[in-house]
């Protein structure tokens, strides 16, 4: 299960998102910063108003240079009540050394370290922060003015990132300006929490207020617990993984064609010697079938997202070398078709480099009409494994 995290500046915000179903409400002052501080007062009001609805996670700046300042400030913070405290850390040499001089803290509080897609850490940091009893870690941008979290990771580096902290049994969570058409491309990696400010606000500035449309919009792009029913259980967090969401459907409304035309990325590929150790521009193009859920398509609840097939082609193509484009091609359509919203797809592989003009291979697979999902009523999520959670 992935809860919403929403960033808010005060007690009004947390209302917004209280009421819009937010999983966990974040206090920081977006103006100081992608992990400013709110004021004390300010925290402890928020902590108040929830009074235990929901965790409430405080930001606390950026470890620079003074720890004995910093820990102060959590020290501080910890004093409101909050239930996680979010240190961000630069990269530096000293991470570990300063992950463990807070141990004593972690000991006592909930510390959730972040990091920063836009920056290089070198060492491994993840070991770092569990080793210091740190309660999670997440995957953040610092500068918001270049670009969203996926401008500089792929989603399959953003899984990678969330399985070895979930390994290193830290509650592991993603944020950096994500906007709706990202979280179905986050979903598969199983997050503990995606974090949010930027697209709950006016005009997706994180500067702005708040805004309960744009914030109930996000929401309804995560599934969530929901109150149990008569019909039998179904796995929340696969649907969610597959980009499927459990929309009542409208009755026989057939299906609808996804494409994605003249997808070019080079690919370690060819059974050749001299194609081996290089890399060659290789040509996608996909067609998709899939179920049509409603006349009337709004959002990303009611799609399923091309994005999820490139992101898809680009996390096969990364595995490394393959000889054949049949191989690539057959596990494109494997993925595709484990979406259970797709009945059927073309996917066509064409090595760019080789011949007068395109070689290669084009397929066409099915899914058997008995695995062809029709939308279901979600009553129940699964349970979490070992790892902790809220
Ligand atoms: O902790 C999460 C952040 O507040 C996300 O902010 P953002 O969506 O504006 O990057």
């Amino acid at each position: 299960m992935t809860l919403m995290l929403a960033s808010v500046q005060n007690r009004n915000e947390a209302e917004i998102v209280l009421q819009a179903g937010a999983d966990i409400i974040d206090l920081k002052d977006p103006l100081r910063g992608a992990l400013g501080a709110a004021d004390i007062p300010q925290i402890t009001d928020v902590v108040d108003f929830v009074s235990g609805r929901r965790p409430v996670s405080a930001a606390c700046g950026e470890l620079g240079g003074d720890l004995q300042a910093l820990r102060a400030r959590v020290e501080e913070v910890a004093a409101t009540g909050v239930d996680f405290i979010k240190i961000g850390f630069l990269p530096s040499s000293r991470i570990g050394a300063d992950a463990q001089a807070l141990a004593d803290i972690a000991g006592r509080k909930r510390l959730i370290a972040v990091v920063f897609a836009d920056h290089r850490y070198e060492e491994n940091v993840m070991t770092s922060f569990a080793k210091a009893g740190f309660y999670g870690v997440m995957l953040d941008t610092d500068d918001k003015s270049k670009g969203r979290l996926l401008d500089h990771i792929p989603p399959d580096r953003i899984s990678d990132f969330v399985a070895q902290g979930q390994r290193h049994g830290l509650m592991t969570g993603v944020a950096g300006s994500l906007e709706a058409p990202d979280i179905p491309r986050l979903l598969p990696g199983k997050p503990d929490f995606l974090g949010f400010r930027g697209a709950l606000c006016e005009g997706l500035s994180r500067n702005a207020d708040l805004d309960a449309e744009a914030t109930a919009k996000i929401r309804a792009l995560i599934p969530g617990e929901r109150p149990a029913e008569k019909t039998p259980s179904v796995d929340l967090e696969l649907l969610a993984a597959r980009g499927y969401f459990p929309d009542a459907a409208e009755d026989n409304l057939g299906t609808d064609q996804i494409f994605v035309r003249d997808f070019v990325l080079p690919v370690d590929i060819g059974a050749y010697s001299f194609e081996h150790g290089k890399k060659q521009k290789v040509r996608f193009d996909v067609t998709a079938d899939v179920l049509r859920l409603t006349r009337d398509p709004k959002d990303m609840h009611h799609i399923v997202s091309y994005d999820l097939i490139m992101d898809g082609i680009r996390a096969i193509v990364s595995r490394g070398h393959v000889d054949l484009v049949e191989t690539l091609a057959e596990q494109a359509a494997a993925f595709i078709l484990e979406n259970p919203r797709v009945a059927r797809v073309v996917v066509r592989v064409e090595k760019l480099e080789l011949g007068p003009g395109g070689v290669g291979v084009q397929i066409e697979r099915k899914r058997e009409s008995a695995r062809l999902s029709k939308p279901l009523r979600v009553v129940a999520a699964k349970a979490e494994g070992g790892r902790k959670v809220v």
